[in-house]
């Protein structure tokens, strides 16, 4: 962070904790009356009536720790976030240092995956790789949500406090903007809006329009996607009825990126079942892991190691079975003391796949976060 702020306007004193911010509904939070390490817990208590409400990430291995909590104070808005105008003074400028691991390092882990693929027992699976920054002014995670969700056409933006999942996680703060609902539930309809098969976008019209067609006629990101919607399909069927799936994906954008998304709908079979129930259900679906699971798991673990709160999910759900979770993509984790931060970006792996192709798409989803660090 550098340039100074707004001359007129303070720090806000309430800037929340937790925060998500989506065109269709926003979650502010302060403090924490419990936490809860393990997602299992949070989602007991919430359906035991034992607690209100329930915001946080999850991580993406199942026995990462949560940073869940029950908190203090809330605020709920009807639309996105307007973020403060101290914020939006701020220019955070960080600066990659580190790639990690090194680009062509990547692009030898996705050959080797993609070989595998075609050895066969593996359909799909989905490699990351991250960078690291630093920067010359502590970086104010405030201030890079804030340019998050101003960047985007939807102003969708989160940030959580990971000290509730305690050790190495103590201090650090996750921030991003994920296009991807995980699963929204909202009285007995639930909704998902899983995204696979990606293009990167260009600032040259026809250029632009003609890679979202091609990504639309592609084979290999059809057959991409397919496997998140199916696994969405089977892991929802036991606890929804009245499942609307649409045969054929939609083209849908970031400002950085083409992907195929499919709107998937129903209604929940047991009003007991939460929001945090379903996303715990669904999660990791193939959009952040693979097909079969068990077996992308195992891939993701040796070639990468363990990931933490990227491709895991936050979000919130009440008491009441409402809730919203979102992806935990185009995010960085700041560092406890804020002088740097690291950020993901992964994609999927199917046979048909290009190792090239996947480094380019991985570049272009990081701009996301990179552009709000002040890195591009
Ligand atoms: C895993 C990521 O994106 C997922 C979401 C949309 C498209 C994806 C893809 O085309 O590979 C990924 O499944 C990421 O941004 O780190």
């Amino acid at each position: 962070m550098a340039s100074g702020p707004h001359p007129d306007a303070a720090r806000p004193v309430t800037a929340p904790d937790f925060l998500l911010s989506r065109h269709t509904g926003s979650l502010r939070t302060q403090g924490s009356l419990r936490a809860f390490p393990d997602p299992a817990d949070a989602a007991l208590a919430l359906r035991s009536g034992r607690c209100g409400l329930v915001v946080g990430a999850i991580g993406f291995e199942p026995d990462a720790p949560a940073a869940l909590v029950e908190p203090d104070i809330v605020v709920r808005t009807d639309g996105p976030l307007e973020p403060p105008a101290y914020f939006r003074s701020l220019r955070t400028r960080a600066r990659v240092v580190e790639e990690l691991p090194s680009t062509e390092a990547h692009r030898r882990r996705v050959a080797t995956a993609i070989a595998g693929i075609r050895a066969g027992g593996l359909d799909k699976v989905v490699l990351a790789r991250a960078v690291r920054l630093l920067a010359d002014d502590p970086i104010d995670p405030h201030a890079v949500c804030a340019a998050l969700i101003d960047s985007s056409p939807s102003a969708d933006g989160f940030l959580v406090d990971l000290s509730p999942a305690g050790g190495v996680h103590s201090g650090r703060i996750l921030v991003g903007s994920s296009p991807e609902l995980l699963v929204r539930r909202r009285g007995d309809v639930v909704e998902c809006h899983p995204l696979a098969g990606s293009a990167p976008r260009s600032r040259d019209t026809s250029v632009d329009q003609a890679a979202g067609r091609a990504l639309q006629a592609s084979g290999k990101d059809a057959a991409e996607h397919a496997f998140v919607v199916d696994s969405l399909a089977t892991a929802l069927a036991p606890l929804c009825r009245d499942l609307q799936i649409p045969e054929r994906p939609s083209l849908t954008s970031t400002r950085e990126m083409w992907h195929l998304g499919t709107r998937i709908r129903g209604r929940v079979a047991d009003p007991r079942t939460t929001a945090l129930d379903l996303a715990l259900a669904v999660h990791p679906t193939p959009a952040v892991c693979g097909t079969p699971t068990d077996e992308a798991r195992r891939v993701i673990a040796g070639l990468e190691g363990r990931r933490g709160f990227y491709s895991g999910a936050v979000g919130w759900a009440d008491a009441g079975g409402d809730g919203d979770w979102m992806v935990t993509i185009r995010c960085a984790e700041i560092d406890a003391d804020r002088s740097g931060a690291i950020a993901w970006a992964g994609g999927g792996l199917v046979a048909d796949s290009d190792p090239d192709d996947e480094v380019a798409e991985t570049a272009a989803k990081l701009r996301t976060v990179l552009t709000a660090l002040g890195a591009v």
